[in-house]
């Protein structure tokens, strides 16, 4: 234990971080270092040897993650240990399949141009995905061509015989024929006469060359527009929310109050990593820091975790909430895997309050009970506690017991593309419409389960007004118990000074903060439980 530093009276560690989001691992441009430390010998005698560990780990992954539903981030270091791939190798390993996973759409328009007389859709999917991981080489990483090329149509080989190598071959040649500006000129096409770009033109102009899907631009589009920019600062912001998607981000480590101090946890990084751990931006518990996370000791313990910092300040903005009366009891309802959960259980510790961590899946709950576990089980009152159950079901059950209730919804986690690659393809516009009526029960269902003049946080990894201010619209539209507060007072009390943060509602953006795109809408109960029932009926 370190002394006590508390979210409500922490200072921002350091000033801004600025510059944009780092390549991710470090990994080498020329191509990968070989296990036996050799180097690789570009192109000469590629077409002969066995391809590298690295290249065929991200072609496995690739694979998996096409061709079958596995999760990117979960599929990826088994596969790394299977094929032994490490240190160097695994960050190259990462970097080529996360990039050629997130930038399909855009290397699919590239590569469909150096087809001559066929279609893509008539490759072969492992050809098809092998030419993306050259793409990716060429365009995303800078890999030397001759590099390239030649270890691409050695995965060719490797993976579907001699067959598609000349096509391989000629296709990347064609392909490394162009730097990526060039190529993205080319995607872009050529508009004739002075007519401005329409808005559907701009989006499927964008949805190419920034690799989402239309909707999905759609989406970010109108998230900026509700915060009323218009025109080219429109244009130029949603550019850039989509080109942050694309550019990996470093994990940001969160040191958990009372249990490590930022600045110890900052030691044990460097001491680690052996690079100097960067304060972060806007979470006084916040850094960024080279190495594996997993070795820490502070992060096995349960001391620290990795979180994205806007996800910690939201956390904390619902703290910073002005409340009057008691705050001593605090409801997460929402809260597996437990990221936030276990920042609210360790100030709770601290603040001798209590929290519930409520979670309808079972195997949540017990990734809630892990991230809480140095909060748990201590012996007294208040108490960490965890459950597990519909949080529907909580504002019947439990109505008017909480001062303080997060509601982190589930939603697409449209806000958090950077670090899923394969989310935009597999997230559907329909998804919504299942979302949204559970987003709009679960708000009700913690305004009920806090008491008056209480404060629920209503959050979502997502910047789609169809699960951010539309469902809060809604809500408070069907109850007279219920005033909306200004998030951006309580997000700058707590640690986030950004003029660009206007409320009542709070939308933090990669491209601006460096955050996934979290949304956070305060409500506070103006009434007695029993007339928000009656409001509801
Ligand atoms: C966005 S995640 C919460 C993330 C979490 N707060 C954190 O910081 O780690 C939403 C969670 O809500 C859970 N969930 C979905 N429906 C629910 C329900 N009816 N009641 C309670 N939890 C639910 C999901 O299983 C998921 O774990």
């Amino acid at each position: 234990m370190t002394d006590r530093q508390s979210p409500r009276s922490g200072q921002r560690g350091g000033g801004p971080r600025g510059g944009s989001p780092q390549r991710e691992g470090g990994a080498p441009r020329g191509g990968a270092q070989r296990r036996d430390g050799g180097q690789r010998r570009g192109g000469q005698g590629a077409q002969h040897k066995r391809p590298d560990p690295a290249r065929m780990a991200a072609f496995e992954l690739q694979r998996r993650v096409n061709a079958g539903d596995a999760y990117a981030n979960l599929a990826l270091p088994e596969i790394l240990r299977d094929r032994r791939v490490s240190g160097r190798d695994a960050a190259f390993a990462t970097e080529l399949a996360y990039g050629a996973l997130r930038l399909r759409a855009r290397y699919d328009a590239i590569l469909s141009r150096c087809l001559t007389g066929r279609e893509l859709g008539g490759l072969d999917a492992e050809v098809l995905d092998v030419m993306r991981l050259g793409a990716h080489q060429l365009l995303g990483m800078r890999v030397p061509v001759h590099a390239a090329v030649s270890e691409t149509v050695g995965l060719a080989r490797a993976v579907s015989g001699p067959g598609p190598t000349g096509i391989v071959n000629a296709v990347l040649r064609a392909v490394a024929e162009k730097p990526l500006e060039e190529w993205l000129e080319v995607l872009a096409g050529e508009r004739s006469g002075d007519e401005p770009e329409s808005t559907d033109e701009q989006i499927t102009r964008l949805a190419v060359t920034e690799s989402h899907p239309e909707w999905i631009v759609r989406a970010l589009r109108q998230g900026l527009a509700a915060e009323g920019l218009t025109g080219e600062d429109l244009s130029a912001e949603l550019a850039a929310v989509l080109a942050a998607n694309n550019a990996p981000p470093r994990p940001t480590l969160v040191a958990r109050p009372g249990l490590v101090h930022v600045e110890d946890l900052a030691a044990e990084t460097a001491k680690e990593s052996g690079t100097a751990p960067v304060p972060g931006r806007w979470s006084p518990f916040a850094l960024t820091a080279g190495g594996d996370p997993a070795r820490l000791a502070s992060v096995r313990s349960g001391a620290a975790g990795v979180q994205d910092e806007g996800s910690q300040v939201v956390a904390l903005a619902l703290l910073s909430a002005e409340l009057d009366g008691p705050d001593s009891r605090w409801l997460d309802l929402c809260a597996g895997p437990g990221g936030k959960a276990a920042l609210l259980g360790a100030t709770a510790l601290q603040e001798g309050a209590s929290l519930l961590a409520n979670e309808v899946a079972p195997h949540r709950s017990e990734l809630v009970r892990g991230a809480l576990r140095p909060v748990l089980d201590r012996p007294g009152e208040p108490a960490v506690v965890v459950r597990t159950g519909d949080g529907r079901e909580l504002g019947e059950e439990l109505p008017g017991e909480f001062d303080r209730v997060l509601v982190d919804a589930p939603c697409t986690g449209l806000g958090a593309l950077r670090r899923r690659p394969e989310a935009r393809w597999r997230r559907q516009p329909s998804d919504l419409s299942t979302l949204g009526p559970l987003q709009r029960e679960l708000l009700t269902s913690a305004l009920d389960a806090v008491r008056p003049g209480g404060v629920v946080a209503y959050v979502t990894c997502s910047p789609h007004i169809a699960e951010t201010r539309l469902v809060v619209e809604d809500v408070l539209r069907r109850r007279e118990d219920v005033e909306l507060i200004d998030a951006a007072v309580a997000l700058r009390d707590a640690a986030v000074e950004d003029p660009r943060v206007v409320g009542p509602y709070v939308q933090l953006w990669p491209h601006r903060h460096g955050t996934d795109a979290m949304f956070l809408a305060l409500l506070r109960r103006t009434e007695e439980p029993a007339a928000s029932s009656a409001a509801r009926g």
